[in-house]
């Protein structure tokens, strides 16, 4: 069992503002005493009683440190220590101290496709790193994809939320059933083995949402829109789902000429 800080994360940091909150619990902005950088402390409860349905199993804790301990890429947040007391872990993070992607694209006039080619490419960045360390994320949406500060002109791109995020060994079968009706595959609805290609279809949903400001697959409940997901109502010249490798290069990401590049 890992074995966290044992002190009290107030006697390092104060506590600051609510960021955001979610099943898991909240983020909230903390500045560190001894120097007074703002981090990002994400306050876990831990589940006392295995039925409860308040707060996260202690492992699934441990498997999201384990990953973010892993994971040291420009475009994916920071875990800096874990601190842990009586029934909550607090996870201390960099802070990305943006808006999430779509807030802030929603505040421009319009989005140039050269600014959407650089998010996205930035993304697959972050992500192709995760899948080269054969970690998935389970969770992409735009609610995930933050912004690095509010005042850049090229702000970098930050991936959160690793609460889902999975790390494959060798042969192992894995299934889940979590994550956001609007951006999982449909192998995620279906209840068959998950890779970090099942990463690449939330990749396309975001794409298409990007591009065109319209969700692919929402319907009017998250019932619909699951229905809409594994209906196949699409065609695809390409069999198989590209790798954010692959993605990488790609002339619309990658251009091939001077021409594309002056386009
Ligand atoms: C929520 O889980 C994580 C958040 C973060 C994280 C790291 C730095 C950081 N700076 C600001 C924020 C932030 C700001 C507003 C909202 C949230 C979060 O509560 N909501 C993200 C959306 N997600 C829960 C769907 C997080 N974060 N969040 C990192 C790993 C996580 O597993």
């Amino acid at each position: 069992m890992a074995v966290f800080k044992p002190e009290n994360v107030e006697d390092f940091f104060e506590i600051g503002e609510v960021l955001g909150s979610g099943h898991f619990g909240q983020v909230r902005q903390v500045r560190e005493r001894a120097t007074g950088t703002c981090w990002a402390g994400k306050f876990l409860k831990i589940r006392k009683i295995a039925c409860s349905r308040l707060g996260v199993d202690r492992s699934s804790v441990e498997r999201e440190v384990e990953i973010l301990q892993t994971l040291r890429h420009p475009n994916i947040v920071t875990l800096k220590d874990v601190f842990e007391s009586r029934a909550e872990v607090v996870l201390i993070l960099e802070l990305v101290s943006g808006a999430e992607l779509f807030d802030f694209i929603a505040e421009k006039d319009n989005l140039l496709e050269s600014e959407a080619i650089e998010f996205m490419k930035q993304i697959l960045e972050g992500l192709g790193f995760m899948h080269s360390k054969n970690i998935a994320h389970f969770d992409l949406k735009p609610e995930n994809i933050m912004l690095s500060d509010k005042v850049s002109p090229n702000p970098n791109i930050k991936l959160i939320d690793f609460g889902l995020a999975h790390c494959f060994h060798q042969g192992e079968e894995y299934r889940s059933s979590s994550g956001t009706p609007q951006y999982i595959a449909p192998e995620v609805i279906n209840s068959e083995p998950l890779s970090t290609a099942s990463d690449m279809w939330s990749i396309g949903v975001i794409t298409y949402i990007l591009l065109s400001g319209l969700s692919p697959f929402q319907g009017e409940t998250d019932e619909d829109t699951l229905k809409n997901v594994i209906a196949m109502k699409y065609e695809f010249f390409e069999r198989d789902r590209m790798t954010a490798e692959e993605c990488l290069l790609h002339p619309w990401i990658k251009p091939i000429t001077r021409k594309q590049v002056a386009n």
